[in-house]
């Protein structure tokens, strides 16, 4: 292969850039041309493979692949995407022809190798220098192709296995490639995802489109993940506040610790609470503190426990797992033993033991199908993940969901009282001291008023509205609140009502 050791070879006794720049124009107008004819593919595979063949005989060069499916189709082989990752970074430059994506930051792309490109790369000079070697990316060629023969494809299989990168090395050089090089570009590549990661927002199409003319479709679909919230933001008792963002750290930073004791890297959250106390937006803090991605899980489109688990081996690492108002999406009201006696077996773990939920008409999967992508054997599968299932009504979940070991932690979010709603009005007005705050805290130990209703309070609603009228008007909407309370006997003040914060954290 050209000049594969670096050397300047026979080109060094003639006048090399004569030579050179006669073969460059000949070799455009054949290539303009041959392109015409739809031939440049077959060109380009053979004469690239036959110039190694030729150079094999000489010095015999060694080469390996790296698939993107390495043993099942169920998700891509990490080391695919570090050398995808590492080669886009480090070698985009001698590449002529790139795909772009989009990068964490929104103006930069993210270069990666056309199919049937090739780069060069070489060891840095503590891995011993010099040698010089060639990475090759391919994919199947476009049907009409498939004539002019294998390429570097080779082998039967489906299109989505046969997508790879291939390195090839000189024999010499072998021990440096794979102890020192190889390790290098995994850990290179594993650096560059970091950096150019661009958090997503995951939600699961329709189960049915798993396949789509014989090959695997992503059963999730994404768009950038850009929520603003952020516990800075979060109007919360300071105290609970640390102690989640502090377990959230320790989980994040816990990696040994999961592996002492042989516990799988992944740990759940019950949000607890009534509408527009912040469940939501505790997500979007949480994802943004930890920066991980989101799969949000709509698990009434969720057709059986198989497409459940097919979603879950779909996610990623560095991921949060959400399913809202797990209540509502399956009918889990304690019913493991007391299944409903009409209830068809209709799911694909029929016969398999006895341990199922009560299901509805919207979704097959069952209680036991949920516990399993909880904290099944799948679970342990890639690691890093953090599960949360939020829930307007804790009592009717099944002891066995929400017991410590599937949700490790229940934080309950609860309606405003005085601490939460200063730290709104700084928020939101940017006050931090007014006479109307006494009576503000007075009012919110009596009428349980939402953060979200507070906040809509002190949202300002024309250019005249301050600090002042928006107080007066959450004022009056207390006091309004507190009159319907009296007329009605008080019947929607919540037994849990607990002075002091908005939210109360168990302990575990
Ligand atoms: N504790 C809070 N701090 C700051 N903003 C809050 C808080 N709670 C609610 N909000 C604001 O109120 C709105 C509604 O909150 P959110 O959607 O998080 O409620 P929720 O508990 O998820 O409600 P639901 O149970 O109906 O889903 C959001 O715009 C959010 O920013
Ligand atoms: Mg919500």
């Amino acid at each position: 292969m050209r000049g594969m050791d670096g050397s300047s070879g026979v080109w060094g006794g003639l006048n090399s850039g004569v030579v050179l720049s006669l073969i460059a124009v000949l070799w455009t107008v054949v290539w303009q041309n041959l392109q015409h004819l739809q031939l440049q593919h077959f060109f380009k595979r053979h004469l690239g493979r036959h110039a190694r063949r030729l150079a094999a005989l000489v010095d015999p060069y060694l080469s390996v692949t790296i698939a993107e499916y390495d043993g099942g189709r169920m998700r891509r082989a990490e080391a695919y995407e570090e050398v995808k990752a590492y080669l886009a970074a480090s070698t985009s430059r001698s590449a002529r022809h790139l795909r772009a994506e989009g990068a964490r930051d929104a103006d930069r792309l993210v270069l990666s190798m056309v199919d049937g490109e090739e780069v060069a790369d070489a060891l840095l000079p503590e891995e011993g220098g010099g040698a010089v070697f060639w990475w090759a990316y391919s994919r199947p060629p476009p049907q009409q192709d498939r004539r002019w023969g294998g390429g570097f494809g080779g082998g039967g299989g489906d299109e989505e296995n046969r997508r790879f990168y291939r390195l090839f090395f000189l024999d010499r050089h072998r021990d440096q490639v794979l102890n020192a090089y190889l390790p290098r570009v995994r850990r290179q590549g594993r650096a560059v995802m970091v950096q150019n990661r661009r958090r997503k927002l995951f939600t699961n199409i329709s189960t049915h489109q798993f396949t789509d003319g014989g090959y695997t479709r992503s059963a999730w679909t994404h768009v950038p993940f850009e929520h603003p919230k952020t516990f800075a933001t979060l109007a919360m008792d300071p105290a609970a506040k640390k102690e989640v963002m502090d377990d959230l750290d320790a989980f994040k930073a816990g990696k040994q610790w999961y592996e002492r004791v042989g516990k799988a890297w992944k740990r759940g959250y019950l949000l607890h609470g009534p509408p527009g106390t912040g469940k939501s937006a505790m997500i979007a803090a949480m994802a943004n503190h930890l920066d991980y991605d989101v799969y949000d899980i709509e698990l009434t489109s969720v057709h059986s426990n198989t497409d459940l688990r097919k979603l879950f081996i779909g996610t990623t690492s560095k991921s949060i797992i959400v399913i809202e108002d797990i209540d509502c999406s399956l009918d889990l009201t304690g019913a493991r033993n007391a299944k409903k006696k009409d209830a068809a077996p209709e799911d694909d773990d029929k016969g398999k033991g006895d341990k199922k939920g009560a299901t509805d008409a919207t979704s097959k999967v069952t209680l036991s199908g949920l516990l399993n992508f909880i904290d099944g054997l799948w679970s342990a599968c890639g690691g890093e993940r953090v599960i949360v299932f939020t829930t307007n009504h804790l009592e009717k979940l099944d002891p066995a969901l929400i017991r410590r070991g599937r949700m490790d932690k229940h934080i309950e979010m609860s309606y405003c009282r005085a601490p939460a709603f200063e730290f709104l009005a700084k928020a939101y007005l940017g006050v931090e001291e007014h006479e109307l705050f006494g009576a503000v805290g007075a009012l919110l130990r009596e009428v349980d008023m939402t953060p979200a209703d507070v906040a809509e309070n002190l949202t300002p609603k024309s250019a005249d509205d301050d600090a002042d009228s928006c107080l007066r008007g959450l004022v009056a909407a207390l006091e309004k609140a507190r009159e319907v309370k009296a007329s009605s006997g008080g019947q929607e003040k919540q037994p849990e009502e607990e002075d002091g914060g908005v939210v109360a954290v168990d302990k575990e």
